[in-house]
């Protein structure tokens, strides 16, 4: 009898091939299938010598080269490629058969697949993936979540393929439902607030203190030496040292100031807004992408405004301690909104997710992996109930000392007219968060005022409302 491929991978791009050479490295027989005749059979020559990998753009003969009950991991394009190629496979599978949409899938409509094809008798898992195309080659982080059976019949596959930190797996099993993918939506949020508050400092150096490429490398490689070790540290690093192949100049330099996105963060700030968490830093990294998209009225405006950046002529030393203290300090409050979030959606959805399983798996393999996660690793041990990381006492010894250099950093940005909008929202989410006192009483006066809202007072129980009276003089 023929023998059968252990795992089945859909769309064979930067993604899908490079886990499926992972998976082929680690022992497993596997085919790949994409519409593109090209990368289908390119994919065979790209393999690791001796593992067993085909390549074929004919789903039928997919399906039957495949062991029951089949294992399809789908890495295509979120939306509607994702019903294009579940649609596909329906006519062929069997019942039983194990679907595993590994792209950043909106979690709404991974709700809908999970019921859709529950009804039908196969299973539909979401799963985030996350480490780019390296990490996929070499170990990823692995989020998925929803079915308990099928999550077991892949689960020795993804603790082999996936990242591995103190001998651990980088991948859990993230909890009910579209927990997978709703996990990797918040990683991506967290990503673009820490890659916006690099950026932020980026600027106050190299525009307010004239720092070179060759500067911004030595500093960056300082500190990914130290407690802001982390991957996206890693890789600006890297970036300011990378020479262009065409002109004489950093390559850096010559990248249009246009920020691209594919969705996650966005749907990170919106998901939060229903649920009702505050992830400011966040919020605006998306909405800082958005502005640099307007560049041709960015470039209308500034002819108008004529913007002139005074320079910051703190000591370089003392500005770049300052420095490192408010991109670590923020790094803390970008973690904390995500997971603020996540403890609160995993309630609202009843997805049961856990907390440290979740920062224990992006200890490794994933672009927000930093060796913060540690400390929030043990924070979560010490209490797997925390509502927010803020609210742990290790957590705070870290935090308190950073305070007066992010405040430091914020007036003198202000000052010299450097936007440092991730930085700024995280003092006052920081202030607010940690605040006895909001001046949210006015708020409440004024919707009482206008629209009998009501209120409650702080010396008795009980709903209010007062007919405010017009007060001229
Ligand atoms: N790139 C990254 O760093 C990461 C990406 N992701 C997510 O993973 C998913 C895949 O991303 P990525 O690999 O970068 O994307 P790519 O565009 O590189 O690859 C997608 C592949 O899917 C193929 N495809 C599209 N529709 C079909 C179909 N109906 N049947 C078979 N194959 C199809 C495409 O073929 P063709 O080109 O011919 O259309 C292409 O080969 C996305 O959801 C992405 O958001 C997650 C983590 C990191
Ligand atoms: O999931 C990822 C990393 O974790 C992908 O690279 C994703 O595309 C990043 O988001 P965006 O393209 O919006 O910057």
């Amino acid at each position: 009898m023929e023998n059968k491929f252990d795992f089945g991978m859909i769309g064979l791009g930067v993604m899908g091939r490079n886990l499926l050479y992972n998976m082929a490295d680690h022992g497993f027989s596997v085919i790949g299938l994409d519409l593109d005749k090209e990368k289908a059979d390119a994919l065979e020559t790209g393999a690791t010598k001796g593992t067993q990998v085909k390549g074929t753009t004919d789903t039928q003969d997919f399906i039957k080269q495949l062991a029951t009950p089949r294992k399809i991991t789908l890495l295509v394009p979120a939306g509607k490629p994702v019903d294009a190629v579940v649609n596909s496979l329906l006519p062929y599978l069997d019942k039983g058969d194990i679907i595993i949409d590994g792209g950043n899938s909106h979690y709404t409509d991974t709700l809908r697949r999970v019921k859709d094809l529950e009804e039908k008798g196969f299973h539909f898992m979401g799963m985030g993936v996350s480490g780019g195309e390296k990490g996929a080659r070499f170990g990823p982080s692995i989020m998925p979540g929803g079915d308990k059976e099928a999550y077991n019949h892949i689960k020795p596959l993804l603790e082999a393929v996936s990242a591995k930190v103190n001998g651990e797996p980088c991948t859990a099993y993230m909890g009910k439902d579209a927990a997978g993918h709703y996990v990797k939506m918040v990683h991506n949020g967290i990503e673009y607030a820490i890659m916006q508050t690099l950026s932020e400092v980026y600027d106050l150096l190299k525009t307010g203190q004239d720092y070179s490429n060759e500067d911004l490398h030595k500093l960056f490689k300082n500190w990914n030496e130290g407690r802001l070790q982390s991957f996206l540290v890693e890789i600006t690093r890297d970036i300011f040292a990378t020479k262009d192949t065409e002109s004489n100049n950093y390559l850096v330099d010559m990248i249009l100031d246009k920020a691209g996105a594919k969705g996650t963060g966005k749907w990170t700030s919106q998901d939060a807004m229903d649920t009702g968490v505050s992830i400011p830093t966040i919020d605006v990294s998306v909405s800082m992408r958005t502005i640099s998209a307007y560049k041709n009225e960015r470039l209308a405006a500034a002819k108008i405004y004529q913007p002139v950046v005074e320079k910051i002529l703190t000591d370089k030393d003392e500005f770049a301690k300052q420095l490192e203290d408010t991109l670590f300090l923020t790094m803390i409050i970008c973690y904390a909104q995500g997971l603020a979030l996540l403890v609160k959606a995993s309630e609202e959805l009843s997805m049961e997710i856990p907390l440290h399983d979740v920062v224990k798996i992006w200890r490794g393999g994933c672009i927000i992996r930093s060796t913060l996660l540690e400390d929030f690793y043990k924070a979560y041990n010490n209490n797997p109930k925390l509502a927010n990381i803020l609210l742990d006492e290790s957590i705070s010894k870290l935090v308190k000392p950073c305070i007066a250099s992010m405040r430091a950093v914020v007036s003198q940005a202000t000052k010299s007219g450097i936007a440092v909008a991730a930085i700024q929202c995280s003092l006052a989410y920081l202030e607010s968060y940690t605040s006895a006192k909001m001046p949210t009483n006015l708020i409440q006066a004024q919707r009482d005022d206008f629209g009998s809202h009501t209120y409650q007072r702080i010396d008795k129980e009980g709903i209010f409302h007062t007919e405010w009276e017009t007060h001229e003089n």
